[in-house]
């Protein structure tokens, strides 16, 4: 099977996580888009959504389905997302497509975290994909000291094609760090969050997965934390 359609094994497998009448977060990147096709099908089951990036929110308002301010909305019943890494303790790296800040608002209010991943995504240790940090740009080297003193190499993620930085959807600049290896994912995440200048980093173990859809060759896996 093709890496692409184990996402989209994985993603039909999530639909079963979705409750009816209920809204429902929505991650991004090339996973989660396989599954926004999924809840396309079902979408008159659900109440609505929340959307974690602007690309999302297009995506989900091209299949007509409903998407919700995060403001108008009390509860989520599950969020549904991909990853970038993901351990057998379901702590993961996320933001390689660069929605870490808002993925981790939604999944923070939401009552289940359900990851959807191909199974090049599990690893032992996080940290072979480079970290990503969401900074304010006045911030950026400072928190790229901060970085490198930790023992990273880190680097300022950049628009495709120029050397201009790349802009998330809530006008911060993304630090990508490599060369790390995570052992204690909690404890670097909290470390990063008291950084000041960083808006968000791209580890979640603090609030990891409560369940992992992994697709593989034998079918798709499930993982519960
Ligand atoms: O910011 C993007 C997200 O954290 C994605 O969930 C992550 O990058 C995995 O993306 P993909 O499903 O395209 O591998």
């Amino acid at each position: 099977m093709t890496q692409d359609e184990l996402k989209q094994a994985v993603a039909r497998a999530a639909i079963d996580y979705v409750v009816d009448g209920e809204i429902i977060g929505v991650g991004t990147g090339s996973t989660a888009n396989f599954f926004i096709d999924e809840l396309a099908r079902i979408k008159d089951r659900i109440k609505g959504t929340v959307a974690s990036s602007e690309a999302t929110a297009a995506r989900l308002r091209g299949h007509g389905i409903p998407v919700f301010d995060l403001n108008e909305v009390t509860s989520i019943a599950v969020y549904i997302d991909g990853a970038d890494e993901i351990t057998s303790g379901g702590a993961m790296i996320k933001g390689g497509g660069a929605a870490l800040t808002r993925e981790k608002i939604v999944a923070s209010v939401s009552k289940k975290f359900v990851c959807i991943a191909d199974g090049s995504k599990l690893v032992d240790v996080l940290g072979k994909f480079p970290l990503p940090i969401e900074v304010l740009p006045m911030a950026r080297n400072a928190v790229m000291r901060r970085m490198a003193a930790l023992g990273g190499q880190p680097k300022l993620r950049t628009k495709a094609g120029s050397d201009d930085a790349f802009i998330t959807d809530n006008g911060g600049e993304l630090v990508d760090v490599a060369g790390l290896q995570i052992t204690d994912p909690a404890g670097f995440e909290m470390q990063i969050n008291q950084i000041v200048g960083v808006v968000a980093v791209g580890l979640f173990a603090q609030r990891g997965a409560d369940v992992c859809l992994l697709g593989t060759s034998e079918g798709v896996k499930k993982l519960e934390f």
